[in-house]
């Protein structure tokens, strides 16, 4: 296992950019702690394929290094990088049985037979294939041959990391639950590195301890599930993380208040220092929105009212912006007109859509 460290690594498939248009992936600099269990997550076209194809050793980066401890594997083929791939679509071989598919990456490195057996006994039992194990594999459901190819990725002890590429996309979406937590729980077992590449926010959160946040070629944010919850650093993770995403509404800010088309908002935090060009948002998540029939809060319209079983989720409308908000336990409408409660100490403020630190305690 190794500690992978991307050093002021960028990437672009044009052969003379002139610019930061011009890279797929825009500078990073990114420690892969040996032994963790991260997310690569962004939309499509973010560049999270060229960076693992960095990290495999398939594209060699424009700019910067990679190193697997202190060694630089820049410019390393895969076959000399030791790590292991599991990709969308199944890599099995039909002619053999389902042993021999998991023991052939040992095989193929001369590990002996009975270490061999152990290992694959051990995977086949984590993965819920020890049945089929002396079945042909060319028979198998897709489902189950998508099992064997994360068999073979996981079966390498000492592989520097695996890496994952979408790998739950042929898999039904019923089963699809039960092996993101087979594979949480593996890497809780088999201590190894890895690194799940999905565009998909619940394999992420399910998966990581850490979730490293694409882009437009660029991450904006490295965390935990619960700090790209609770403080996105940008807008995009804020947007992109939950269901529905945060609320972000242009403000001017004075001091701690807010001002969102006129109407005050009050902040946890002060703001004195906030540049006084450039673009100024205020974030808030609607979890952190209460949306109540009367009392003190923000004048809204209500659009829609969806129940979600244990909590309802209203859209409704500040002056012209549409905004997401839960509703208040207990809370009957009897008109559109409502009012919004935000926690003052859940709402963030954003600069050229970067979070900005406030001043003075949360309230
Ligand atoms: N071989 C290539 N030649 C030129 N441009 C490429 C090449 N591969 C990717 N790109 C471009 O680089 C950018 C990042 O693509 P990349 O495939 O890394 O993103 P991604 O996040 O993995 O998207 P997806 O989930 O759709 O695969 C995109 O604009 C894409 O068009």
């Amino acid at each position: 296992m190794a500690r992978i460290t991307l050093d002021h690594l960028a990437h672009s498939y044009h052969s003379n950019p002139q610019g930061p248009q011009d890279f797929a992936l825009k500078e990073m600099n990114h420690v892969w702690r040996q032994g963790g269990a991260y997310a690569l997550l962004g939309p499509s076209g973010c560049g999270k394929t060229t960076l693992l194809n960095i990290i495999s050793g398939l594209v060699v980066p424009t700019r910067g290094r990679i190193l697997f401890d202190d060694r630089d594997v820049s410019t390393l083929p895969t076959e000399a990088r030791n790590i292991a791939q599991v990709f969308q679509f199944p890599v099995v071989y039909d002619t053999m049985t389902v042993r021999e598919n998991l023991a052939f990456p040992l095989k193929n490195r001369g590990v002996d037979t009975q270490t061999i057996r152990s290992r694959v006994d051990e995977i086949a039992g984590l993965l819920d294939l020890t049945r089929s194990l002396d079945q042909n594999a060319s028979g198998l459901t897709a489902d189950a041959k998508q099992k064997i190819s994360l068999g073979r990725g996981l079966v390498r002890p000492d592989v520097n990391a695996i890496l994952f590429d979408e790998p739950l996309t042929v898999i039904d979406p019923h089963l699809k639950w039960r092996l993101r937590s087979t594979l949480k729980e593996l890497h809780r077992k088999l201590d190894l590195t890895m690194i799940y590449v999905t565009h998909d926010q619940t394999e992420a959160l399910t998966f990581a301890d850490t979730v490293v946040v694409m882009h437009d070629g660029a991450v904006v944010q490295t965390g935990t599930p619960d700090e790209l919850f609770e403080r996105p650093e940008h807008v995009f993770v804020g947007h992109f993380i939950g269901s529905p995403g945060m609320n972000v509404l242009p403000c001017q800010v004075d001091g701690a208040t807010a001002f969102v088309d006129g109407v005050g908002v009050a902040l946890g935090r002060g703001y004195p220092n906030l540049s006084k060009t450039g673009r100024i948002e205020l974030g808030v998540r609607p979890e952190f929105a209460v949306l109540e029939a009367h009392g003190d809060g923000l004048p809204v319209r209500i659009t829609r009212i969806d129940d979600l079983g244990r909590t309802r989720i209203a859209r409704v409308m500040l002056g012209d912006r549409p905004m997401a908000a839960t509703v208040g336990e207990d809370s009957a409408f009897d008109s559109d007109r409502a009012v919004l409660r935000l926690d003052p100490a859940r709402i963030h403020i954003y600069a050229d859509g970067r979070r900005v630190d406030g001043e003075g305690a949360a309230a």
